[in-house]
């Protein structure tokens, strides 16, 4: 991740340069630049409001930006759309669980795979179009994702009857079957147990061997701990980027947090 102004470096998968998102007469994320180079976890943080969510959502393609742009690989994306991410190597993980009722767990996570299976989302989900060997492959490699969060024991049980904190790990586990280069995770501490956090912050320190990820996130020790950077937003844009020491240092940065008394301030 670079700060705002430096030169984004030939390394960096994700480039975010310029971005201004209006709704109506709210601006949303105004200039906003960032970077995120293989291998490194790039924190974004900012108090309620302050475009976190925007910022995803445009790199999604869920959100056309009025100026900026976003490059991939060093090439812009334009006019991607959400459904096409999983083959560029960008899965995010949403807010929501977003788990189907109705297929157990091992299912939700294979239907996760959709950079890897040859057929799209929906025939995945039913099975069609794939042959016996593909499923079992994507079979394989489902419960080897469940293993390594710890839930392969789990594989068969409909999520609805699993306790929230596991729900999250299966969602994530359908986020890393799909093997992504780039990972965004939305706020993939909210209700776990202290026990829980400790486990996902030694899984996203492990992930950088494999990916790049940004993680959106108001749990700021999660933040500090795993981050090699921070960007820090305020009503729509950035007023701090730097390593977890710098943002929680940073004066502008405890500011921002103070007009929000329901947020926790990196430093506190
Ligand atoms: N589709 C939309 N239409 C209108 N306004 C929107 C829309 N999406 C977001 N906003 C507004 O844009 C601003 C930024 O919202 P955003 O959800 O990106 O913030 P955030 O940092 O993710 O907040 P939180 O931490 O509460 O999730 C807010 O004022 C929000 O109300």
């Amino acid at each position: 991740m670079t700060l705002v102004g430096e030169a984004p470096s030939g390394e960096d998968l994700l480039v975010v340069d310029g971005l201004t998102v209006r709704f109506g007469g709210l601006t949303a994320l105004h200039d906003v630049r960032l970077s995120v180079g293989a291998g490194t976890v790039v924190g974004v943080i900012g108090p309620n409001g302050a475009g976190k969510t925007t910022l995803f959502n445009v790199v999604c393609g869920f959100v056309r930006p009025q100026s900026g742009r976003v490059l991939w690989r060093g090439e812009p994306l334009v006019r991607h759309r959400p459904e096409h991410l999983a083959r560029l190597g960008i899965v995010r993980t949403l807010q929501g669980l977003g788990l189907f009722a109705g297929l157990t767990v091992l299912e939700n996570v294979m239907a996760g795979a959709g950079r890897h299976a040859r057929t799209g989302a929906l025939p995945a989900l039913v099975g069609a179009g794939r042959s016996a060997r593909d499923e079992s492959d994507l079979a394989r490699r489902a419960r080897e994702t469940l293993g390594e969060l710890g839930i392969a024991d789990l594989a068969d049980r409909l999520p609805g009857v699993l306790p929230y904190g596991v729900r999250k790990r299966v969602a994530l586990a359908r986020a890393l079957v799909a093997e992504p280069d780039l990972l965004l995770l939305d706020e993939p501490a909210s209700g776990l147990s202290a026990a829980e956090l400790a486990e996902l912050a030694t899984l996203i320190l492990s992930l950088r061997q494999r990916m790049a990820v940004v993680l959106v996130e108001h749990h700021m020790d999660l933040v500090m701990q795993v981050c090699d950077r921070v960007v820090v937003l305020n009503f729509g844009e950035v007023i701090a980027a730097g390593t977890p020491a710098e943002i929680q240092a940073d004066p502008k940065v405890a500011e921002a947090y103070l007009g929000d008394p329901a947020e926790e301030a990196p430093g506190a």
